[in-house]
């Protein structure tokens, strides 16, 4: 009898545990005090290196365009951009209608990485620390929004500019287009959490390769290494890069919103929890969607997956 108590107690404690770390992992926080961060301390620091912005457009079609604008440095990162981002993300995170995301630069090109007059001012390790322990922040959260995300990388995408692109789902290369973690040519390697995102993507020896060789990646070798997913071709019509984008994601987010957010939430549990814990998030989260209205309309259609 005290054994089965004891059983249920930590059977519930356990779960209790586990939807925890779910909670936590959906919002994606990796740093609090105990790790010396005070996210109101840097915030103030980076919002002394203003310039640009960071804009959210969320469309009725549940697919939210993320503009990385700061075009006379090559949409560089100034400080407030990085504040920005986080506050987008957040309001991203309570987009209850949303789908997908879409990440891109302005003019045409990606981003150049971390405005290298702020990276100057902040250059001593304190300070250094600060931001990294922020912008992993915020590109952790990024990537473990309940959205499928892709960035559209035109032009280039450097330092910063490529961590931030392997904080997203999908890499959508336009022709001409360089991904490059030039990181160690500035005497760095990344800190905005893409080498260990790198290395989930394309494994850990191409990863060794890209970083220790600052390698160039075009739109060929990125589709050749699987960090790029589709190369995006000039000639398509009338239709934009951002256009093309939305449409190649739209074959992911087509379907009712719980059943997109249920879909990134199990890859998600699979590409970064342990099995054991990964199986019992998927259990957690099949349990959302099994007799729900999407699965009760499908099974009352009788439908064939022709
Ligand atoms: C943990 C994060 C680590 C990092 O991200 S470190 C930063 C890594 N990124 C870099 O080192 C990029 C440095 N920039 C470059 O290599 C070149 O500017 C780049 C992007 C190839 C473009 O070359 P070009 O097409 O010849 O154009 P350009 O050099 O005349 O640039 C146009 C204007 O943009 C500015 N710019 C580009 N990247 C910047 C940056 N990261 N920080 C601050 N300013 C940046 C550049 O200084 C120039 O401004 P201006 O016209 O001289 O006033």
């Amino acid at each position: 009898m005290v054994l089965c108590v004891l059983k249920r107690r930590l059977l519930r404690s356990s779960s209790c545990a586990l939807m925890g770390r779910l909670q936590r992992q959906s919002r994606g926080c990796v740093y609090s005090s105990i790790h010396g961060f005070s996210h109101e301390e840097i915030r103030e620091k980076l919002q002394a290196f203003p310039g640009g912005s960071v804009d959210l457009l969320k469309h009725d079609s549940g697919i939210a365009v993320l503009t990385i604008n700061n075009p006379a440095r090559m949409n560089a990162f100034s400080g407030s951009m990085m504040v920005d981002l986080k506050e987008r993300v957040s309001q991203l995170e309570n987009w209850s209608e949303g789908k997908g995301l879409i990440v891109h630069g302005a003019a045409e090109t990606f981003c150049s990485g971390s405005d290298l007059n702020a990276v100057r001012a902040i250059s001593n390790p304190q300070d250094g620390m600060k931001m990294c322990m922020f912008m992993q922040d915020a590109l952790t959260r990024l990537l473990r929004l309940p959205l499928i995300s892709v960035a559209l990388v035109e032009g280039r995408a450097l330092g910063g500019g490529a961590e931030l692109t392997t904080a997203c789902d999908f890499r959508l290369m336009t022709s001409g287009s360089v991904i490059q973690f030039v990181h160690k040519h500035m005497g760095l390697v990344p800190g905005w959490g893409g080498a260990a995102r790198l290395v989930r993507i394309v494994g850990s020896q191409k990863a060794l390769k890209l970083l220790g060789g600052a390698l160039k990646v075009d739109p060929e070798l990125g589709l050749d290494i699987g960090l790029a997913d589709e190369i995006l071709e000039a000639d398509q019509g009338a239709a934009t890069a951002l256009q093309q984008a939305e449409n190649w994601l739209s074959r992911y987010t087509k379907g009712p919103v719980p059943v997109i957010h249920a879909v990134k939430k199990v890859v998600l549990a699979g590409r970064e929890l342990p099995l054991s814990e990964a199986l019992r998030t998927e259990k957690e989260v099949f349990g959302t969607v099994w007799g729900a209205p999407a699965n009760l309309q499908a099974l009352a259609s009788k439908s064939k997956h022709k």
